[in-house]
This record gives C-alpha cells, sequence and structure tokens, in this order.
C-alpha cells in the first residue's frame, strides 16, 4: 500500500462491489486519510457458466483476484469467506488481515407467488448447482427438483423471472448487498437448510509483508467472527472440503460467551445426513472445529464426501 491509497480487489458482480463499498465505508468511519481504488476482476467462476468442476472447482471465485495481489496490482482482496476453499491454504505470501462483521447466515428462498419451502408444489424446479443445497432439498422435499443455476445474484433473478426455475435459494446476506431482500419469501431455518461454511462473513486478504495494508484494516476485524471463522474453516479444511462439497456449518457464540459449532456433512442424494455440534469447552475455535470434523468422520462423512 502506498501512501494512502488502499487498492482493493475484487470480483465485480453487483455483490462483490456493494462488499468494497461496506469496506470502504467501514474504513471511512476509522481511518478517513485512506483512499480506496476499486481493482475489478473477472475470475473463471464469473465467466464460465457451466459446471465448475469442469474448471477445477475449487477457488474460482477466488484466485484471479488472489493473483492481482500477489502481482503488487491490488493492496487488498475482500473474498466471500464461502468462496475460499477449504482444502488448501491462502496462497504463499498472503495472509488474512481480518474478517468483518458477519452478515446473515440464513438461506433464503425466492418464489415470484411467495410460497414457502413446504408451500411449493411437488415438481416446483428450484433453481441450484450448490451440492450442499441439493442434498438438503432432497432430504427435506425429495418431491422437488433441482435444476442448475449459475450465474451472480443479479443474473439469477433475471433467470427466475424469465421462466429458468419456478424457485431459487439464495443467501440472504447477499440480497442485502445488493438491496433485494423485497424477493425474498421466506428465511429458511438453518435446522432445514445449514449454510456453508464462512456464510456472511467477508475475508480480508493482503500480503503478509505489506505491513502498511495490515495495520490499516485491522480496526475492521472483527474478533468474535475471527474465532467463529477459525472453528468453521478449521471443521472444513480437516474435512479437505471445499465450496463444492456437500458440507453445511456455522459457528456461534452463546449467551454466556461460549462458542460452539455445528457441523454437517450430506450424501449428494441427501438420504443422509451426519450432524456434530458441541461447544468449545476447554478447546480453541481450532481445537473445536477439528474435534466436529472428528465426529462427523467417525460416523462416516469420509465415505460421503468421496462418494461422487
Ligand atoms: N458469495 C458471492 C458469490 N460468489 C460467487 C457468486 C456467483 C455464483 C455463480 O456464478 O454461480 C456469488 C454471487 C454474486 O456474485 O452475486
Amino acid at each position: 500500500m502506498d501512501s494512502n491509497l488502499l487498492r482493493i480487489a475484487t470480483r465485480s458482480s453487483p455483490m462483490a462491489l456493494a462488499q468494497v463499498e461496506r469496506v470502504r465505508r467501514d474504513l471511512a468511519a476509522v481511518n478517513p486519510a485512506v483512499e480506496v481504488e476499486v481493482v475489478p476482476i473477472k475470475t473463471t467462476g464469473d465467466r464460465w457458466m457451466g459446471d465448475l468442476r469442469e474448471k477445477g472447482g475449487k477457488g474460482a471465485f477466488i484466485k484471479e483476484v488472489d493473483r492481482a495481489l500477489a502481482a503488487g496490482l491490488a493492496d487488498l482482496a475482500v473474498h466471500c469467506l464461502k468462496d475460499m476453499p477449504g482444502d488448501i491454504p491462502v496462497p504463499a505470501g498472503m495472509t488474512i488481515a481480518g474478517y468483518m462483521t458477519r452478515d446473515s447466515i440464513h438461506e433464503a428462498l425466492i418464489h415470484p407467488a411467495g410460497l414457502t419451502l413446504d408451500q411449493l408444489p411437488a415438481g416446483t424446479r428450484i433453481g441450484t448447482s450448490s451440492v450442499r443445497r441439493r442434498a438438503q432439498l432432497a432430504a427435506h422435499r425429495p418431491d422437488l427438483e433441482c435444476v442448475p443455476m449459475r450465474g451472480n445474484a443479479n443474473r439469477r433473478l433475471e433467470k427466475l423471472y424469465a421462466g429458468d426455475a419456478d424457485a431459487l435459494i439464495l443467501a440472504v446476506c447477499g440480497l442485502e448487498r445488493i438491496d433485494r431482500t423485497d424477493v425474498i419469501t421466506e428465511q429458511i431455518d438453518p435446522a432445514v437448510m445449514c449454510p456453508p461454511v464462512g456464510a456472511g462473513i467477508l475475508a480480508l486478504q493482503c500480503r503478509e509483508d505489506d505491513t502498511e495494508t495490515l495495520d490499516a484494516v485491522a480496526p475492521l476485524n472483527d474478533p468474535t467472527v475471527w474465532q467463529i471463522a477459525t472453528a468453521e474453516r478449521t471443521f472444513l479444511h480437516v474435512l479437505q472440503g471445499s465450496c463444492h462439497s456437500p458440507i453445511g456449518g456455522h459457528a456461534w457464540f452463546d449467551d454466556d460467551g461460549e462458542l460452539h459449532l455445528r457441523g454437517e456433512v450430506y450424501s449428494y442424494d441427501g438420504k443422509k445426513e451426519l450432524t456434530a455440534v458441541e461447544p468449545a469447552g476447554a478447546l480453541d475455535p481450532a481445537g473445536l472445529g477439528t474435534s466436529v470434523a472428528l465426529a462427523v468422520l467417525k460416523e462416516g462423512a469420509r465415505d460421503l464426501l468421496d462418494a461422487l
């Protein structure tokens, strides 16, 4: 970071750009001298509308942004934590400067006629390519049909209204960021639709030797979210999962200030679900994430994850 200019690399979807505007606002409140410049990047996941597994799957929304950071074209990357693969570390020379205060972890049902998930008629076509969502829908409503759906949230809404699907499931936090909570029919109970690891969390990543950037964005880090993200990401890492694995999970602090983690692994057809929910007790966040991962592995999670 040179002088007071902070160049932020990001995907260029409306949601991703709105995420950077939140960083700009929060930074201005703590460090008004810093000027933000947006460096928009088109990623593999933004260009390719097919099955992301054909493009290596992992990091499809991340790697080009990381390359811009490594090449010195930007000082900070803003990633959705849920887009960061759990089975590969942040690139060499990079570090997480902080995690921002968590937004909603809920999943939203969007149905043009306002029906809830349980009111949807059999055969309703749900637009989603997420194996996590598909597995949980198959478990909860096996009579619904999932149809492939890729693209940013705005594009998915266009496809819904063009008739490519009858309903969508999208993250509430994403709809909040693009100011489209008007389309939400139902905020689905996480007990029915568990969010992905990292849901609602923005990760701030920079070069590990860039002390100016580290210092500039340090005030944006939410220490409780750091612990939550560590527990969730460790869970995902021990399972060697990615954003294309049938894995859900979320951590939270209870009213007594104790960290808890819920981890879930599903069979791709939704017929099996393994769940572990644990308080941290004497464990640190990474220890909690490891303990919950070992609990589902003991129940056969490896076989479910390797089944595809
Ligand atoms: N976490 C945000 C995110 N990460 C990847 C996509 C695009 C998903 C796709 O192209 O299928 C989105 C939504 C958006 O940018 O609106």
